[in-house]
């Protein structure tokens, strides 16, 4: 079966997936593309022989439209996603699921309504190599109880309309979801130090942050958020056990001596860096549709526990203070408790 997918968004990572889903995914056709700017909308759609479309409520409801991928704004998310559910329709959403706690809650009893899972969010890291391999290294209890988690998230640099609270909206989200993923933890309370601000940051930003999280386990994170780096995009997880550490590989690449020096590249952007993770997570929400499955990634569930602890760690940049996460209890239907 070809997976028919009708796209919502046809920007920077939507184009992205709409090449992903026609050139290396096999299975999966996209049918239908709509955005605010059509012209951009029939870019897109054209290469591929997709129609045009004038908005998502038509893309959602077109009859060659099997599953919705939702690549526009984050604001705009949560209709398009509750709009696909309504229609019994598998969708597909780019982070963040939804902008507020509340309309994930909205998502979260709609998709319960229905009786089955339909959601995927838009978190690749669970889908790399690197960040599998160090979850089974945790699971098989290789490193002792984890303790501690030290993290990374560095940016080579970002446009001057990202703003201080996009430290935990937009990039400390990665880690929010694939840590909770990691650790079968959940996320309790967060707090955000700054230290000394880069002088290559516009005014307006805080830049780096340092965010520490506490799990319901009292596992401690430190991320350390780096949007301005210059250097590269460079993530780093390190967990610390109570019988050894495992620490995320860097990307294979070749190392080469010369010159007096040895040297492996480090990615420039987040697309380079995660490809592969990209390519498995389409492959993988694709062929689950065609055996007519229910999606196994990151869930509506885990869509809102990301958004709620980002919106604590905004909270807690602009108060100081440690601001405790609140987290609704995990229903059945995701699996229960953390
Ligand atoms: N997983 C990841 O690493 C990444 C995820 N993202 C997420 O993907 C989403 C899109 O980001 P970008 O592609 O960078 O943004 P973008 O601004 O390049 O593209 C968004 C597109 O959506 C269109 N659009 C907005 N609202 C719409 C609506 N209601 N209906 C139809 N079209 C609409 C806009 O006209 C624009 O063309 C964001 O939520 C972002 O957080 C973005 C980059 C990386
Ligand atoms: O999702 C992403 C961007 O939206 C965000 O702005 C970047 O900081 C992240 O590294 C990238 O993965």
């Amino acid at each position: 079966m070809t997976v028919r997918v009708g796209v919502i968004g046809a920007g920077w990572i939507g184009t992205e997936h709409i090449r992903r889903l026609t050139h290396t995914v096999t299975g999966a056709r996209v049918t239908a593309v709509t955005d605010l700017d059509a012209d951009r909308a029939a870019r897109a759609a054209g290469p591929v022989g997709a129609r045009v479309l004038p908005d998502g409520a038509a893309v959602v409801a077109a009859g060659d439209v099997d599953a919705v991928l939702v690549t526009s704004w984050g604001p705009t998310h949560a209709g398009h996603v509750l709009a696909a559910v309504a229609a019994g329709k598998p969708v597909f959403c780019e982070k963040p699921l939804a902008t507020t706690a509340e309309d994930c809650l909205r998502i979260v009893e709609a998709e319960q309504a229905r009786g089955r899972r339909l959601v995927q969010v838009g978190f690749m890291r669970r889908y790399d190599a690197g960040y599998r391999q160090l979850k089974e290294v945790i699971d098989a209890g290789r490193i002792g109880t984890p303790l501690i988690v030290h993290c990374a998230h560095r940016n080579p640099g970002v446009p001057d309309t990202y703003t201080s609270d996009m430290a935990a909206l937009d990039t400390a989200v990665h880690e929010v979801d694939v840590l909770r993923w990691l650790l079968d933890d959940e996320i309790v309370s967060a707090q955000v130090v700054l230290p000394r601000a880069t002088r290559h940051r516009a005014a307006h930003l805080k830049d780096p942050q340092i965010m520490l999280f506490e799990t319901a386990k009292g596992v401690r994170i430190d991320l350390e958020v780096f949007v301005n780096c210059r250097y590269g995009y460079d993530i780093q997880c390190e967990a610390v056990g109570e019988e050894g550490l495992a620490r995320l590989p860097d990307p294979a690449a070749v190392a080469v001596r010369g010159a007096g020096q040895h040297t492996t590249p480090v990615p420039t952007d987040w697309v380079a860096r995660f490809q592969d993770a990209f390519d498995t997570e389409f492959r993988e929400w694709i062929a689950g549709i065609a055996a007519g499955e229910a999606p196994t990634g990151p869930s509506a569930w885990d869509g809102y526990a990301a958004t709620a602890i980002t919106t604590a760690t905004v909270e807690a940049l602009n108060s100081g203070a440690v601001v405790t996460t609140d987290l609704k209890p995990r229903p059945a239907f995701y699996g229960g408790a953390a």
